[in-house]
């Protein structure tokens, strides 16, 4: 919500193409998201998920086995932490890095299943996050829910949106997010 905040054009194609395919239903359920109403959205949450991945840095791995990386000896039983945040950011693997575009993952087969290592919010291998499938649902039906039905707009608007994250178990807003809803499906004046 923050970064659609920050980007009203990102904001309001998502909610076209949601309000244009759903058409005035009167909530949005999972099956809705299959067919073209949640294209966008996804490339929205993905571009979400490779600037600002919830567990940055993972969970932490024991080498098994002594060896070498990018010539660095790593021995057996060191830590080792994959820095995903850092590899999502990356200028060798992503155009413009630092900035919000939904559409770079338009056409791409560029996913956050495990096999495309320059974006791993979920870890890869073998204890890659076994909950992918439950938070992908999840996320996609509490944004498209919030999307659908309301517009948003920033309470002290006017200020550059703080952006500003927290470290801890998981990363998140340092600061809350303050929006104003605004109901638009169904429009107000149908609700009894
Ligand atoms: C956006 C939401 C989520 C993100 C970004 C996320 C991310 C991750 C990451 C990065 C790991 C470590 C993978 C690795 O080191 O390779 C992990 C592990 C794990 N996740 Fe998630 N996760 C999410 C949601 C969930 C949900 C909804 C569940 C359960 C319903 C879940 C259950 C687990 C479990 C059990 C592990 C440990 C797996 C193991 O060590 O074998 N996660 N998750």
């Amino acid at each position: 919500m923050s970064e659609l905040m920050r980007h009203p054009g990102v904001m309001r194609r998502a909610q076209d193409e949601l309000r244009s395919v759903l058409n005035g239903k009167p909530t949005v359920a999972e099956e809705d998201l299959e067919g073209d109403a949640g294209n966008y959205l996804k490339l929205v949450i993905k571009e979400t998920l490779r600037l600002h991945p919830p567990a940055p840095l993972l969970v932490p791995r024991a080498s098994m086995e002594p060896c070498k990386v990018l010539g660095y000896d790593v021995p057996k039983g060191a830590t080792v932490l994959v820095n995903a945040w850092a590899i999502g950011r990356d200028p060798r693997y992503w155009e413009h890095a630092e900035e919000f575009r939904p559409e770079r993952f338009e056409g791409a087969t560029v996913d956050f299943k495990g096999m495309d290592f320059e974006f791993i919010p979920f870890g890869a291998g073998r204890r890659i996050c076994p909950g992918i499938l439950f938070a992908q649902a999840n996320m996609e039906l509490l944004l498209a829910s919030l999307l659908y039905h309301f517009d948003w707009e920033v309470v002290a608007s006017g200020l550059e949106l703080d952006m500003a994250e927290e470290m801890g178990m998981t990363v998140r807003r340092k600061n809350d997010l303050r929006l104003h809803p605004i109901v638009r499906v169904p429009p107000l004046q149908s609700v009894p």
